[in-house]
């Protein structure tokens, strides 16, 4: 087991950059999810690890090992990963077990060994009852099981997962993850998982890299990312929350209560402005015009364990807050704003 180093690599697909000099260091054994919208590049950044595409410069290393840089390619099949996909990628005409064990007679794996390894990946993956079976006889989540199984029967150091829950319903997405879950407790491999789902990065992984327009915006535990987020489009990417103008403070802290409130109504007088995040769950409703700040509620909506309440406070600024009961289009009240995290940027 190695780290995986990506060193400031770059890709330009006919001389257009797509990825801007990405630098990640992934510990052995950790679970990265590389997180983002449509085209911001994550399944080009999964390609050049899987050594599909080559890099356009820098360098990615594979413990003391150069995978990619610009003289150097070592081809897919020599480099130790398995690979998950969307589309699963099974063979039609093949049992499940015979699927599960292609890598191995690839790799000239002897008989007895192969059908070692193929009853310890069925078992991992709970597929010990289908292994006789054609793919076409499997639910969605059981190919994708089988695809689980066949990329580890080669024991790779690294496992390389493009969206492998997208074509699956939400229902089976959630068991899907604790089987992920439990497949990365029981390997032991370095996991790297390209989703835009921000919950399913939050969940499974223990770092998350988030990508825009082929740049790393964070790179941190999703914890991290939730709460401390740099800019206001992450902190809108990642859960839900309002960005407000306050008169200036320092990025990267948080501010409470009673200087948020007196920040936010001396915004319109402030000669510069910061921009922060409040989380709704970091709102409460107030009786009392002493503590809480004046608001309208804009809109009511039901979203069955509690209503989104999108409130506008005086100065016009936007807010959403959640309420156990409803609340009336056009009614008046006071909020408390418990704390708020300062971003060190809008973009
Ligand atoms: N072979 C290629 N030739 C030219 N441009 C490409 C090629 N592959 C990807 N791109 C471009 O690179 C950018 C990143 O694409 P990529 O597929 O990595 O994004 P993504 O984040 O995985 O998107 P999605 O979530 O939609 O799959 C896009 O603008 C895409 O059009």
């Amino acid at each position: 087991m190695a780290r995986l180093v990506l060193d400031q690599v770059q890709k330009s697909f006919q001389g257009e950059k797509v990825i801007n000099s990405l630098s990640l260091n992934i510990e052995a054994g950790a679970f990265v999810a590389l997180l983002g919208p449509s085209g911001c590049g994550k399944s080009t950044i999964l390609r050049m690890l899987a050594g599909f595409e080559n890099v356009s410069a820098g360098e990615i290393r594979h413990g003391d090992q150069c995978l990619s840089n610009v003289e150097v390619h070592v081809s897919t099949e020599a480099r130790p990963f398995g690979m998950v996909f969307q589309s699963y990628a099974l063979w039609p005409h093949m049992t499940v077990e015979e699927n599960i064990g292609y890598p191995l007679k690839v790799q000239k794996i002897n008989n007895k060994e192969r059908v070692k390894r193929i009853a310890e990946a069925l078992d991992i993956v709970q597929l010990n009852d289908y292994a006789k079976r054609l793919p076409a006889q499997l639910s969605g989540g059981q190919r994708q099981r089988v695809a689980l199984a066949r990329s580890l029967v080669t024991e790779p150091d690294v496992i390389l997962f493009d969206e492998p829950l997208a074509n699956l319903d939400k229902h089976l997405r959630s068991s899907m993850e604790e089987t992920f879950r439990a497949f990365h407790q029981r390997t032991g491999a370095t996991m790297v998982y390209v989703t835009h789902d921000q919950a399913e990065a939050m969940s499974l992984a223990d770092q998350v890299a988030v990508l825009k327009q082929g740049e790393l915006v964070q790179w941190g535990t999703p914890q991290e990312i939730y709460n401390n987020p740099k800019t206001a489009w992450l902190a809108n990417f990642i859960g839900r929350g309002s960005v407000l103008n306050i008169a200036e403070v320092p990025p990267s802290k948080y501010i409470y209560q009673d200087e948020l409130h007196e920040r936010l109504q001396g915004s319109d007088r402030a000669g510069v402005t910061s921009h922060v995040l409040v989380r709704p769950q970091d709102i409460t409703f107030s009786d009392s015009s002493m503590f809480g700040l004046p608001v309208v509620v804009k809109q009511c909506i039901y979203r069955g364990e509690r209503y989104d309440i999108e409130l506008l406070l005086s100065n016009g600024q936007a807010l959403l807050a959640y309420s156990d009961v409803p609340l009336m289009q056009g009614s008046s009240h006071f909020v408390v704003l418990h704390q708020a995290w300062s971003l060190e940027s809008k973009s």
